[in-house]
């Protein structure tokens, strides 16, 4: 048996794969049996938030195709008409368990800006507290770019992830149609074997996992695993399970060993660094010399204009920018205290002559070291 954390709030993550027959036909009965589930866990789990796939394969469904297309604006149309439709499946479902939904779409963009991000988080507060189940997906309509990109959270993995943050989940629950996280993708390697828990990331964990192989999955297990990182960064556990049997969300609760369990909280990301390093987009880079590199790295102190030898972008006083080392390494990311123009005049200068350059000092740091994240808890 293992031994969970008490659960307050929980996020469940359901990809395409378990949505659907065929890979293309959303499956109603899965979904009632889900919901099912999730009606009977609501007496002991006070607020629980579902980020669910299918909108594609649902569009898919709608439109008869025969499979994903290739276009991105042909698989955004799909979105749209299948959003509205996975929705109403999921709706009906929930009335059946006396339970109501609400759908929020949501971009990479959104969680960019800081204000927006904080009213997700009071919506969604406010939703709880009528007892209503969120679902959200990310907005596939508008998001400009195809996956991976700056522009979109690349996968829902990743957004299951940063949700959990923003409500500050104790456990984000991803249902997948393997069991678990595996040394190999057993769909290709017959050898490969579970493993039902990892208490320490290590990037070795990323070379195991594979992309994934079906029509309609995105991120495969490699999102999965860089999401768990960015769940447990927050302060959040994580478990891998397969979907495909509602029944094991309760299996896993209980503490039945069951799928992948990511048992091990190091030292979370206070809220502030957890936008800074998850959902802010970078608006630009400061290049900084071997010196800084040490004091903002192994010291752990704020950058200061000595530090600086270059400047990339334009930014804003309270914009995120990455920091970077003369070889173009990402030593972390950071909310500055002046512009991309300011800095340009105050780099490689001393604290002192901050005013004298430029007539004002907000400040002597020009990241300071609360406002800033170490590229170990980024990416990869
Ligand atoms: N090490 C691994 N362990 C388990 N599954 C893996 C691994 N590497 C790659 N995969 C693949 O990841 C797939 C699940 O991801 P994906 O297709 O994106 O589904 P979903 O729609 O659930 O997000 C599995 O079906 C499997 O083929
Ligand atoms: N937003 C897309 C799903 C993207 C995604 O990450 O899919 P999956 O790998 O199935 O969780 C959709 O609703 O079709």
């Amino acid at each position: 048996m293992r031994r969970l954390p008490q659960v307050k709030t929980l996020v469940i993550k359901i990809g395409s794969n378990i949505l659907t027959n065929n890979s293309t036909i959303i499956d109603n009965n899965y979904i009632n049996n889900l919901a099912k589930v999730i009606g009977e866990l609501k007496s002991q789990i006070e607020n629980i938030l579902i980020v669910s796939s299918g909108a594609v394969a649902a569009g898919i469904q709608v439109l008869g195709l025969q499979e994903k297309p290739k276009e991105i604006s042909k698989r955004q149309a799909c979105a749209a008409v299948g959003q509205p439709k996975l929705i109403q499946i999921y709706e009906n479902a929930f009335e059946h368990c006396g339970l109501k939904v609400a759908q929020i779409l949501i971009t990479k963009d959104d969680f960019s800006n800081r204000r927006r991000y904080l009213n997700a988080k009071y919506t969604i507060r406010e939703l709880f507290s009528n007892n209503v189940i969120p679902i959200v997906n990310e907005n596939d309509t508008v998001v400009v770019e195809e996956l991976k990109f700056v522009d979109s959270f690349g996968d829902n993995d990743n957004l299951s992830a940063l949700m959990a943050g923003l409500i500050g989940a104790e456990l984000l629950l991803i249902l997948s149609d393997v069991d678990g996280f595996f040394t190999a993708d057993p769909s290709k390697d017959k050898s490969a074997t579970l493993i039902s828990e990892i208490k320490y990331f290590d990037s070795k964990l990323l070379g195991m996992a594979g992309d994934s192989i079906t029509s309609v999955g995105t991120g495969g297990m490699k999102s999965k695993i860089l999401a768990a990182k960015k769940a447990l960064n927050a302060g959040c556990y994580v478990g891998i399970i397969n979907g495909k049997d509602p029944e094991n969300i309760k299996r896993f609760l209980n503490g039945d060993e069951i799928g992948t369990y990511f048992s091990h909280l190091e030292d979370p990301l206070k809220k502030r660094k957890l936008w800074i390093a998850y959902a802010a987009i970078p608006k630009g880079e400061i290049v900084v010399d071997e010196g800084a590199k040490k004091a903002i790295v192994n010291d752990k102190k704020s950058l200061l204009p000595s530090g600086i030898v270059n400047v990339n972008g334009r930014f804003n006083v309270g914009d995120v920018v990455r920091i970077v080392d003369q070889k173009g390494k990402e030593l972390g990311r950071g909310k500055v205290r002046y512009s991309n123009i300011e800095i340009e005049k105050i780099m490689g200068k001393k604290t002192a002559e901050i005013i004298n350059i430029l007539g004002y000092k907000f400040s002597d740091e020009v990241v300071h070291r609360d406002d800033f994240v170490l590229s170990d808890f980024l990416e990869g």
